[in-house]
């Protein structure tokens, strides 16, 4: 392949990007959101050029659209890999739509393999793989982040713009105003410790959150105890609605393991569950097992830990 773009608002990304992007095509340019330092390291995992866009506070992400339609037209870029971040997933389609191609949600592969584009994705809720082969370009695909590693940066050259925006855009920014900010980022989080419906009481999340200290982790949760139990907050919650985690550790406890939540942890290097049933779901996807009450597993474990 010859040309191959990256589009993404968030730096850490933009490397996983690079890295794979540059195993794809010749040249490789990356459209990120960020500064001189960003754009950088984007080079050094491998991009040739790259395109900074900047957010002031009277821009929305949706104006870019018409820049990279417009360097679309010009550069004719055969693959464009984007984040499949919120802004991400909302450009990706809207620039597939607007250059009539394909667009390829959230791949967990890519390869070029006799001059095809071979794709692969998670369809019914985690219950199947899709392989998908591209042989029309160009072709838009959404990368999760952290589907894959962004290997070693390289010293390397390339050249760095400014992109500038093209006219107002229709959207008018009245005010903005800064979410919230999460009291946890799980998907960065290196061990999670997980609690599903087995724990019946609330003050029994104090002995998850001891295990998850000890081991120095975070807790996660399953939807239910999220939504409906309101025990932990949402942004606790794991699987196909709720976050997706690769840690090295997920340990879970009282979690049946429906693929709804299985999703979300299913790229965890060790997954470690205990459950009192020995047929629960949650087993078939374990590297490790207890059979055994939650209650005695886990002050076991932090007495053990400690
Ligand atoms: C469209 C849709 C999207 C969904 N998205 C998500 C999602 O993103 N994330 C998610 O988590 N769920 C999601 N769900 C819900 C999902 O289907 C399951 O209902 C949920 O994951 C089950 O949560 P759980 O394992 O905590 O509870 P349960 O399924 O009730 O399992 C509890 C487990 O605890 C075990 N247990 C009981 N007592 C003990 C004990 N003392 N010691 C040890 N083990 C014990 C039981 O054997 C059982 O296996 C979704 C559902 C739908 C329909």
């Amino acid at each position: 392949m010859n040309k191959v773009w990256i589009i993404s608002d968030h730096p850490e990304t933009a490397y996983e990007l690079a890295g794979k992007a540059k195993t794809l095509g010749t040249s490789l340019t990356a459209y990120v959101l960020g500064d001189n330092d960003v754009a950088q390291r984007v080079i050094s995992f491998g991009a040739d050029v790259v395109k900074l866009m900047q957010l002031p506070q009277t821009t929305v992400w949706e104006q870019y659209l018409s820049v990279l339609l417009q360097e679309a037209g010009t550069e004719n870029p055969e693959l464009i890999l984007v984040a499949s971040t919120c802004r991400g997933k909302d450009l990706a389609a809207q620039l597939a739509a607007k250059l009539d191609c394909p667009c390829v949600t959230d791949s967990k592969k890519l390869e070029e393999k006799d001059g095809k584009l071979v794709l692969q994705r998670i369809i019914y809720g985690g219950l199947a793989y899709q392989d998908i082969e591209c042989n029309t370009f160009p072709v838009i695909v959404t990368i999760a982040p952290h589907t894959f590693e962004k290997g070693e940066p390289e010293e390397k050259q390339g050249e760095i713009f400014n992109l500038s925006l093209i006219g107002e855009g229709p959207i008018q920014v009245v005010e903005r105003k800064a979410k919230e900010a999460a009291s946890v980022n799980l998907a960065e989080a290196d061990i999670v410790v997980g609690v599903g419906r087995g724990l019946t009481q609330q003050s029994g999340l104090a002995m998850f959150e001891e295990l998850a200290k000890l081991l120095g982790g975070e807790v996660g949760c399953t939807r239910p105890i999220a939504e409906d139990l309101k025990w932990l907050p949402e942004e606790r919650y794991l699987g196909i609605t709720g976050k997706q985690i690769k840690p090295n550790l997920y340990l879970c406890a009282g979690v049946s393991g429906q693929i709804q939540h299985v999703y979300g942890i299913r790229e965890s290097k060790v997954i470690v569950s205990i459950n009192n049933n020995e047929n629960a779901p949650i087993f078939k996807v374990s590297d490790y097992y207890i059979v055994g009450d939650l209650e005695e597993v886990i002050p076991a474990l932090i007495s053990a830990l400690k």
